[in-house]
């Protein structure tokens, strides 16, 4: 009884302070009240996205409401794509957190280019190594929107805040094998999202972007001239992401021909090195025989010629694509999509080392490097899409831009394991081969 007296007493009290609040502590109180809400407010919206939090994440997913909005999210976009130097570029990289992506994004930001990179974070291949990626890249002030290339408006809006000089497209559904698993993925990136970034090229920049862009060396498909040269035939399809990668060859000659866009293929020859794709050969290999598990290596049929690529280091083919960019001349459409002024420019080229490797000796070199001896199942090729040999010949990329391919195999793959072991804290002892 006696505590609740003393309980009701104290509160009465208590109301009675309230009540009888000075007006210079109420505006007090409701200052604070206000400031506490505007940072909490502020928190919410400012989070610097470039970091790989789902938080993060949230906030710039083309379906939240703040990403086409909001100030802060506009002014990264703006800071990312403004060149260091005057007469520095802007590019807009999409697939900026894959392997090539990530590359390129670096070197052009390096030069003093102004950069905006724009990725889908998909689950092809473990999204945290494109998240590292992403993390690694904001350290230099570049900037990745996380959306997907088939999302026409959140394209227009950032054609809205930034009139890109270039578009290097690179976002695509990568993979030959995988194209028996999952075909619908690379009609909705290589050909639907090619088409609708063409469309918002085309239809919705003024002025309009110089297109460089991701072929790929499968469209030689069952070629068998060698080396593989752009005049030769590429009807032959030997899987469906190379029929994509061709589809969108003739794609391109469509919006060029009908909008005047300035259009630029690389046909890239399995690119190789650091931070490069888990789901590639050379790749999964060294996984493999770090853990002592096992690989199938494929073989060709009696009488056929070895299985063979003309791997690619990622540094010359970075080369090549800045070559691609600096050599682009502009689109000659106008805006809205209406008659172009002229012809413009249309090319492709290959973007290969010009020296086949066996993947037997690609599987010898692992070994030597990372000195342990691989389990090997070897197997006759499977009718997986796989072509048996690729081989470029690079004349004209090289005539047109310089590209000159300077790493050899064991070089680049030196490089690559130095990066892997460090990447995923690996204890081993590299061998000096
Ligand atoms: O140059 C290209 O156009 C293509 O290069 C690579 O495709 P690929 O050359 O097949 O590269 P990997 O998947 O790393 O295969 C390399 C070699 O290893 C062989 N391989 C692959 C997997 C395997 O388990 N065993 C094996 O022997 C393949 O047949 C191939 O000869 C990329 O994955 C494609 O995205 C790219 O477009």
């Amino acid at each position: 009884m006696k505590m609740d007296k003393f309980n009701k007493t104290t509160s009465l009290r208590r109301v009675r302070q309230v009540q009888f609040l000075p007006c210079y502590q109420v505006t007090i109180l409701t200052c604070l009240i206000l400031i506490v809400f505007l940072f909490v407010f502020t928190l919410n919206h400012h989070s610097f996205p470039n970091t790989s939090t789902g938080r993060a994440r949230s906030l710039l997913s083309s379906s939240s409401p703040e990403f086409n909005g909001g100030g802060q999210w506009e002014k990264l976009v703006r800071q990312s794509s403004t060149p260091r130097k005057v007469t520095g570029k802007t590019v807009l990289v999409t697939g900026a957190a894959g392997f090539v992506g990530s590359h390129c994004v670096l070197a052009l930001k390096k030069r003093g280019d102004g950069v905006l990179g724009l990725d889908n974070f998909n689950s092809y291949y473990d999204p945290s190594l494109k998240r590292s990626r992403q993390a690694h890249l904001s350290k230099h002030g570049i900037f990745i929107v996380d959306a997907d290339i088939n999302d026409a408006d959140l394209l227009k809006k950032l054609f809205e805040i930034t009139p890109f000089t270039h578009i290097l497209h690179l976002a695509a559904q990568a993979g030959v094998r995988y194209a028996i698993e999952n075909p619908n993925s690379y009609i909705h990136s290589n050909i639907a999202g090619f088409v609708n970034l063409l469309e918002v090229a085309a239809k919705n920049t003024n002025p309009q972007p110089a297109i460089v862009w991701a072929s790929s060396s499968s469209v030689y498909g069952l070629n068998t001239e060698t080396p593989f040269s752009e005049s030769d035939r590429t009807d032959r399809p030997a899987s469906l992401y190379a029929a994509t990668k061709k589809a969108g060859e003739e794609i391109a000659h469509t919006y060029n021909h009908i909008y005047g866009l300035s259009l630029t293929g690389l046909r890239f020859f399995t690119v190789y090195g650091p931070w490069g794709r888990p789901d590639m050969a050379y790749f999964f290999f060294t996984k493999a025989i770090l853990d002592h598990g096992d690989i199938t290596v494929f073989q060709a049929g009696d009488g056929d010629k070895e299985i063979a690529r003309d791997f690619t280091y990622i540094d010359d083919v970075v080369h090549g694509c800045v070559g691609a960019i600096d050599t682009a001349e502009k689109s000659t459409g106008v805006p809205g999509g209406g008659q172009k002024h002229g012809p413009a420019q249309l090319r492709v080229y290959n973007l290969g080392n010009t020296s086949p490797v066996p993947v037997s000796r690609l599987v010898s070199i692992l070994e030597c490097l990372l000195g342990r001896s691989a389990n090997k199942n070897t197997v006759r090729m499977p009718a997986n899409g796989d072509v048996p040999y690729t081989h470029a010949n690079v004349s004209l990329a090289n005539q047109d831009f310089g590209y000159r391919p300077t790493t050899d195999l064991t070089t680049g793959l030196r490089k690559f394991v130095k990066w892997y072991v460090k990447y995923y804290s690996i204890q081993t002892k590299l061998v000096r081969y």
